[in-house]
């Protein structure tokens, strides 16, 4: 009834990559972590690592955008066992959107509970500087609004629920540790609270639609995270993501501002340290044997 390439990521081939990085160690991760570009240098925190690269992975997709290593790392932060994506996937580089998000039904059969992604996005809100931190506490799936969502095609139960809710997507005790989090590192005047809008990218935003996004209640804008969200919440883990907002959307005709992808991996590099101790910090502070933070 559906076409193969809408039946999403099947069971038996995220439970068998799942059961292959399990035969390799020990490590049983409760967090997974996905680095945005250039903001890879979240997984050199984590302690005690076993590293798989992703075309050593059975199933796994392969990286191939620049800031995005392609290795998977799995040991633990701030004593929690962690496994951490050094690159993720993007509809632009011609996956299927059920093929970007399939590590997320891979870290849930590995025993993963919350998911803390990142990103690096354009600031549509006049207010936002670069090197501002977004924490992210809604979305706006665009490409979704064409058809373009992960969990399109069958259902498969054993994974989630048919319709799942989204207006609980981002947690709200992670977003409020966060920000309790974020105050006593003194980080209030960089740390935002804001909405996330997913395009299909890879070419960046004309004058026009950011105009319109910001008008439709986005304060950034990005090319990832939403469908990762999308299927982590479909079974069932907690979410928290944030935003590094990388550069400013262009919203006036007379700029000379160009959008590009040296100034993203350049405005990451200037604040990984900030955001690698907020990540951090957030994760000595949860507690996963009450499922509380
Ligand atoms: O969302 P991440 O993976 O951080 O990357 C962002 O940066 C790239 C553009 O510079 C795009 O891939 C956009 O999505
Ligand atoms: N779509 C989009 N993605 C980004 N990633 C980092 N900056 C941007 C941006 O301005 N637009």
């Amino acid at each position: 009834m559906f076409p193969e390439s809408t039946t999403g990521s099947c069971y038996e081939e995220c439970k068998s990559t799942a059961e292959w990085l399990l035969a390799q160690m020990e490590v049983r991760p409760l967090l997974g972590i996905v680095c945005g570009s250039g903001l890879g240098g979240l997984a050199e925190m984590l302690k005690d690592q076993v590293v798989f690269r992703y075309e050593d992975i059975p199933n796994f997709p392969q990286s191939t955008v620049r800031g995005h290593a392609g290795r998977l790392v799995f040991g633990t932060l701030k004593g929690k066992p962690c496994v951490c994506m050094q690159g993720r996937f993007h509809l632009y580089e011609g996956y299927p959107v059920q093929k970007t998000t399939l590590p997320m039904r891979i870290f849930k059969l590995l025993g993963v509970e919350m998911v803390i992604l990142t990103n690096a996005a354009g600031g549509l809100n006049e207010d936002y500087k670069v090197g501002d931190i977004m924490i992210i506490k809604d979305h706006i799936n665009m490409p979704g609004f064409a058809g373009v969502n992960p969990l399109a095609g069958q259902n498969d139960e054993r994974f989630g629920v048919r319709f799942p809710c989204m207006s609980d997507a981002y947690d709200r005790d992670l977003r409020q540790l966060a920000q309790d989090v974020g105050e006593e590192l003194g980080y209030k005047d960089f740390l935002r609270e804001g909405v996330y809008c997913v395009l299909g990218g890879p070419s960046f935003e004309t004058i026009a639609e950011c105009r319109m996004l910001y008008r439709l209640g986005a304060d950034a804008v990005g090319m990832s995270t939403v469908h990762e969200v999308i299927v982590a919440r479909h079974c069932g883990m907690r979410v928290f993501a944030l935003s590094l907002i990388t550069n400013k959307a262009v919203m006036d005709y007379n700029s000379e501002e160009k959008a590009n992808h040296e100034e993203v991996l350049q405005t990451g590099k200037q604040r990984a340290e900030q955001l690698e101790e907020l990540v951090s910090t957030m994760v000595a502070r949860i507690e996963h044997n009450n499922n509380s933070v």
